[in-house]
């Protein structure tokens, strides 16, 4: 089964990182570079730990489904930073990491002692990943940032939703996922730097600049075409044809085909190979400014068929079609199962949990889930021991103490 033992180890097997922060925006960092191999310890407030462990909607026996998920692969050791020898425990972790993955605010690595120069100073070879709500500086560094307000200032939020409605937010929180991978790319550029000049560096992802990465023309749009995107409900501007169009019965279908070669097998799947050919869509820009008229004529073709029917056809004719997924719908798609993208693992109170599976797959040294997210300091044993080579008695006097 996926997430056993006996999988070759990860592509970043041997590397270390330390996690520090909380909820999303640096977790998710740990996560991926976890899923692929690395060692993750997971340093948490004694007491409370991670809120993430208290987030999700449906909670049996009082757990969250999300920290199974979000904290897999990792180890957690209790660690309280606002104490020196809190703080002291967190820097020797640091010394032995590779990696140091944070989400507070700025000013809270430093307040504690745990600024980049002091790390580097002891392990000159240190990467630290900063994710944050505006980034290390600038007038609003030191805000308190949270995904939704990236993902408005970086653009997303204005174009997201129907024009008829105020902006809407996505589903989920895509702003915070996103500054993570982007903490993750940064990580694993800063490494391969580190091959050449055995010097790390600090990473600097910011939720908003995260976001703006993403928003494709927008800037030059704006600047030099003097065009504003706006909300555009299921379609795109200009991206034709792209939309969801009906089945018979309450089926939505979702067709796209706007490139030359795709329009032309729709058009003869519809019995319509005219279409193909007629100046008013024959060309992407004529297809984006004759949009509605050109979904009309599609979605009266697609009423005609069930959505199994009409699927089928589609998929035949090499025109890239589908259906709007659930988490249902997922579990039971063969192609789901046939790719391992739905792993399942043994959780001690949950019984089998699943979750998606490591993403992207690599050919020789792939990365795989080994275990679901840890108790609050179940690992303070085996780190502190192991890594800093700490006495059981000193382990026991720092838990005594509220250090650990
Ligand atoms: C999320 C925040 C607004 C939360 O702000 P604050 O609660 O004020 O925390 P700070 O970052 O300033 O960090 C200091 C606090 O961390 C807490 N803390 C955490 N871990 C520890 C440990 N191990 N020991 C001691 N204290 C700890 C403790 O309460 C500190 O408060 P003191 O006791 O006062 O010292 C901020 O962390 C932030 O802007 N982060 C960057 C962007 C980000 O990651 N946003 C959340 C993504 S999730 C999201 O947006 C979404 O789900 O949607």
């Amino acid at each position: 089964m996926p997430g056993s033992d006996e999988q070759v180890p990860g592509p970043l097997a041997g590397l270390r990182v330390l996690e520090m922060g909380q909820l999303l925006a640096g977790p998710f960092c740990g996560q991926l570079l976890g899923d692929l191999g690395a060692e993750v310890i997971k340093l948490e407030a004694p007491g409370s730990g991670d809120p993430m462990r208290q987030w999700g909607r449906e909670k049996p026996h009082g757990k969250s489904l999300w920290w199974p998920v979000v904290a897999r692969n990792k180890k957690s050791v209790t660690c309280d930073l606002r104490v020196p020898a809190g703080q002291r425990l967190a820097r020797e972790l640091a010394e032995r990491a590779d990696i140091v993955v944070e989400n507070f605010r700025p000013g809270a690595l430093e307040r504690w002692g745990l600024d980049y120069e002091t790390l580097a100073e002891a392990n000159p070879g240190l990467i630290l990943v900063r994710v944050t709500g505006y980034g290390q500086n600038g007038p609003y560094a030191p805000r308190a940032g949270f995904g939704s307000i990236g993902e408005a200032m970086g653009g997303l939020r204005y174009v997201t939703g129907d024009p008829s409605n105020p902006p809407s937010r996505t589903g989920i929180s895509i702003g915070d996922s996103l500054a993570a991978v982007f903490g993750t790319i940064g990580a694993l550029a800063a490494l391969h730097g580190r091959e050449r000049t055995g010097r790390g560096q600090v990473v600097d992802s910011a939720i908003y600049e995260a976001v703006l990465a993403m928003m494709e023309s927008l800037l030059p749009e704006w600047e030099i075409g003097g065009y504003q995107r706006e909300r555009t409900g299921a379609v795109l501007p200009n991206i034709a044809p792209s939309n969801v169009y009906p089945a018979r019965g309450d089926e939505l279908v979702l067709i796209a085909a706007n490139q030359n070669s795709v329009f032309t097998r729709l058009a003869e799947l519809m019995g319509r190979p005219e279409l193909a050919e007629d100046p008013r869509y024959a060309t992407h820009s004529a297809r984006g400014a004759n949009m509605t008229e050109l979904d009309t004529l599609i979605g009266e073709w697609t009423a005609r068929f069930g959505a199994d029917e009409l699927l089928e056809r589609l998929h035949e004719g090499g025109v890239p079609a589908g259906r709007i997924y659930t988490a249902s719908d997922m579990f039971a798609d063969p192609h789901f199962t046939a790719r391992d993208a739905i792993i399942r693992l043994a959780h001690p109170e949950l019984g089998e949990v699943p979750m998606q599976n490591v993403v992207p797959k690599l050919s020789r040294t792939p990365g795989t889930v080994r275990s679901t997210g840890p108790e609050l300091g179940e690992h303070n044993n085996e780190i502190y021991r192991s890594v800093l080579g700490l006495a059981e008695y000193e382990v026991t006097g720092l838990a005594e103490r509220g250090v650990i």
